[in-house]
């Protein structure tokens, strides 16, 4: 789940950027990229890492510019290598950088494409092929510098031929820059604007929370299938580019993914985490009617505002009876298993006191993998938990996601082929309960009743976009699983590591 941001100013935008993504950091922590355009040259920095270790004072010196784009990486294609972080670069037509959140479902045919338009793709990122696909679409517009409906005719075409998820933001050197959402709005976006002095500068970024801190007014989500143009001249420009448009966002965005200060497609994070929790709790309630629970315990961070509001649901004590290293990142979206799983403890540590002879009910918004619960479990039973319960805010997730959040196998999930209960005995939890997935739509849907259906795949094993079979998912367990990624890691390291305009 990579952060995007994109800003046409009238001042220097590398410390707005560097900024906006350092709020976004929690989308990707694997690499960090910022392009900046200096008169007619790109300035671009990018390698793995998190923003603060990317990017030095002489790096910053460096991306001169009024105009950039930035990223924060968490792979779901190609390899967690440094020549396949982001902004991208391609000098034809133009000049051309682009940064991209989400994941592309017919790379094969793209690539196919491409070779056949003469298009060398270097690495495997779908990224990559994402800005040929349109570099190769503005190339056909022929002329000098191409207009506002010539940019918008080349996104047109993009979405045409590009399947799956993708928000993403280009610079176009001479042109402006363009930004735009998938067809069916699965990864967010969103736009927002500033006065000065010298009229308005415009803002496009994953979440709210990036404009919020660049001192932007949020204007609106971007739609699903539109563009966003601010030409040379800081002209805003807005188009439809999709023939057919399903809105259907991403449900884990609200489940986990986004900060909860943010605002996506008019619904607040925090306020459908809390409407989770008066759900969840509610299910409790009916379920557990003669429960013994004495304390209600959420694991930090991201299940602490949905735990608040079942203890509340419940009329029972809400207690952080763990701690998070302040300084340690988030363990699901870290490359291979066993750093996921040695980073549980690094990360979370608890208060004896909390747990001592009591019932605890652990609360958190997922169960995944099983990392985190597994040994959140154990450690509540050696500060001296009588009884471990455990709540999940999401329903059981049994499906691979293709859109963008790096759960590529079945096999991987904990809930693969387990019932409630065979799950509980893993965890070896005292008792085990999900939130039902129509409590979980509506959760989320409650501020924003014009959504009707969101992306929920990772539950049910429907993926909108129409072109995921048994194929397709064997072709990505074999690439993309930790066994796989963990064959590949040698190859990695030997990667030449090619980002053109590179400043080390
Ligand atoms: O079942 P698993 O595979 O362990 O995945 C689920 C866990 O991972 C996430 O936490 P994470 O540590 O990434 O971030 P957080 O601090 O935002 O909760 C999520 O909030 C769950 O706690
Ligand atoms: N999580 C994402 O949005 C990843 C973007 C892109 N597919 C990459 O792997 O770089
Ligand atoms: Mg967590």
């Amino acid at each position: 789940m990579c952060g995007i941001v994109g800003i046409v100013g009238h001042s220097p935008v590398n410390q707005l950027i560097y900024d906006a993504l350092t709020v976004l950091q929690h989308r990707g922590q694997d690499a960090a990229g910022i392009c900046t355009l200096d008169g007619e040259a790109f300035r671009l920095r990018k390698a793995n890492g998190l923003v603060k270790d990317v990017f030095e004072t002489k790096h910053m010196h460096r991306l001169q510019g009024s105009t950039g784009i930035g990223h924060v990486r968490y792979p779901t294609a190609g390899s967690s290598s440094s020549s396949e972080a982001q902004p991208f670069y391609v000098n034809s037509p133009f000049g051309i950088t682009l940064a991209h959140n989400g994941n592309l479902t017919n790379y094969d045919e793209l690539v196919a494409l491409m070779a056949v338009m003469r298009r060398h793709i270097n690495t495997g990122s779908d990224s990559e092929l994402m800005l040929n696909v349109l570099a190769h679409e503005l190339q056909q517009s022929g002329g000098q510098r191409p207009s506002a409906d010539e940019v918008f005719h080349a996104v047109t075409q993009l979405n045409r031929q590009v399947r799956g998820a993708y928000a993403a933001v280009a610079l176009i050197i001479g042109v402006g820059m363009v930004a735009f959402r998938d067809p069916f709005g699965i990864r967010p976006l969103v736009l927002g604007k500033k006065k000065t002095e010298q009229g308005y500068e415009y803002m496009v970024a994953s979440e709210s929370v990036a404009l919020d801190a660049s001192g932007f007014a949020t204007m609106r989500d971007v739609m699903p299938g539109e563009a966003i143009f601010v030409d040379n001249d800081g002209q805003l420009f807005t188009r439809q580019c999709a023939d057919q448009v399903h809105h259907v966002p991403c449900i884990f965005e609200y489940v986990y993914f986004s900060r909860p200060d943010s605002t996506l497609d008019q619904i607040s994070v925090y306020g459908s985490r809390v409407n989770m929790g008066t759900k969840l709790g509610a299910k409790i309630a009916r379920e557990w009617r003669d429960h013994d629970i004495d304390v209600v315990i959420p694991i930090p961070e991201t299940s602490c505002d949905i735990a608040l509001q079942i203890a509340t649901e419940l009329n029972l004590p809400y207690r952080q009876g763990f701690v998070k290293n302040r300084y340690i990142g988030r363990t699901f979206i870290m490359p291979g298993q066993v750093q996921r799983k040695k980073s549980v403890r690094r990360k979370l540590n608890a208060i004896d006191q909390e747990f001592k002879g009591k019932n605890v009910l652990l609360v958190d918004d997922s169960i995944v993998r099983g990392t985190t619960s597994e040994q959140i479990i154990e450690m509540a039973r050696e500060a001296g938990a009588k009884k471990v319960y455990f709540a999940s805010a999401a329903p059981e997730i049994r499906f691979p996601n293709v859109y963008g959040i790096d759960m590529p196998t079945s096999e991987e999930l904990i809930a693969y082929g387990r019932d409630v209960d065979e799950i509980c005995d893993k965890i070896r939890a005292d008792g085990l309960i999900f939130q039902d997935i129509e409590d979980l739509e509506a959760a989320v849907r409650e501020a924003n009743p014009s959504i009707e259906h969101f992306e929920t795949s990772v539950f049910t094993g429907s993926y909108v976009t129409g072109d995921i079979d048994q194929t397709y998912l064997d072709r990505l367990n074999a690439s993309r699983s930790d066994d796989a990624k963990a064959a590949k890691s040698g190859e990695q390291s030997t990667n030449l590591e090619i980002h053109n305009l590179c400043h080390p």
